[in-house]
């Protein structure tokens, strides 16, 4: 229970905690009558020259959490980087004209950087999505231009980690003046902000929740990638922002204390997380 001075101290107060059973009232059983239509299509928009890394963890991640088809968006230096990892991906470049509307569900920012290029597609993207998850370089480019905030996509979610959330919404002192930010900010831009730490919180302004998942195993590059990509496929299989960001969020903790069994927290990467998404399936269609 948090002891807070503020008005948002009702809505802090009725903050759900993310476990087993909550996320078993949100999760749909895979229809077996079904089939890669079913299950949406996934745009990923993240990577450059030096950190592709993040694009493939983001699309490996996204496609081990149930998108029926996966398109990423590269740089063309980064075709065969993306073919030879990851065949189950299609491709578009950076360099060429997207129509970003075949696509349920979008997400840019990891290992994107902050270039003028960026900041232009970044843009062009706000303009067009109608389902966006937004982290790393996306968020510091948005931070870089506050009004874009009134061009936020209906459906979009924010996925920043402490140092991502200040630069978007000032300095804060701690975790809780930040959970009270968060909650008045996704009120007045109508978003998702998922606050990524220790106990991720997740809120829409009006519910919020805390995750129950997750090990500091996950206090490393690319964890973080890994939950957008997991986000966005939710996203692309219809659940909402909210319903996305909670699955996302569990499954993504629940998959790297599995991984425990195999590694140790010291060892574990996030492709052995991606590996273990599966059995964090099995564990909650027990
Ligand atoms: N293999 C790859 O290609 C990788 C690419 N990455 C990309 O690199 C870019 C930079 O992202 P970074 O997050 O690394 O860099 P940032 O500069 O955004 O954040 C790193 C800084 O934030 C601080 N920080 C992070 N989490 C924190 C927490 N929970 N509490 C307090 N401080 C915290 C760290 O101390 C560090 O100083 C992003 O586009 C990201 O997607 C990273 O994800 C790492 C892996
Ligand atoms: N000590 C920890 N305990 C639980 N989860 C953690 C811990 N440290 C980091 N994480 C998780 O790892 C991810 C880190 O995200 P981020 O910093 O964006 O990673 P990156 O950008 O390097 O991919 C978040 O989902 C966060 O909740
Ligand atoms: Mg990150």
């Amino acid at each position: 229970m948090f002891l807070i001075s503020s008005g948002n101290v009702i809505n802090l107060c009725i903050m759900k905690i993310i476990d087993k059973a909550l996320v078993q009232t949100i999760y749909k059983e895979r229809n077996e009558i079904s089939h890669k239509g079913s299950h949406g299509h996934s745009l990923i928009i993240a990577g450059s020259y030096n950190k592709m890394g993040a694009s493939l963890i983001s699309a490996k991640a996204c496609l081990r959490s149930g998108t029926g088809l996966l398109t990423v968006l590269v740089p063309k230096s980064e075709k065969q980087t993306v073919n030879i990892y990851l065949p189950e991906a299609m491709l578009h470049f950076r360099e060429d004209l997207i129509d970003f509307s075949t696509y349920n569900a979008i997400a840019i920012g990891p290992g994107l950087e902050q270039n003028e290029a960026a900041q232009k597609l970044v843009f062009s993207v706000f303009l067009i999505a109608k389902s966006l998850v937004i982290d790393a370089d996306a968020l510091n480019i948005l931070a870089q231009n506050q009004d874009w905030f009134n061009d936020l996509p209906e459906n979009s979610i924010l996925t920043p980690h402490p140092k991502e959330f200040d630069r978007l919404f000032g300095e804060h002192n701690s975790e809780q003046e930040r959970r009270l930010t968060a909650i008045k900010k996704a009120k007045e831009f109508n978003c998702v902000i998922v606050l990524k730490g220790h106990k991720t919180f997740i809120t829409n302004g009006i519910d919020s929740f805390e995750n129950t998942t997750g090990n500091s195993g996950l206090a490393k590059g690319g964890s973080g990638d890994a939950l957008t990509g997991m986000i966005t496929s939710f996203l692309a299989q219809k659940y909402t922002c909210l319903e996305a960001s909670i699955l996302g969020v569990y499954l993504h903790g629940l998959a790297a204390d599995i991984t425990l069994k195999t590694q140790s927290k010291e060892s574990m990467l996030i492709t052995d997380v991606i590996e273990n998404i599966g059995l964090a399936f099995q564990k909650i269609q027990e």
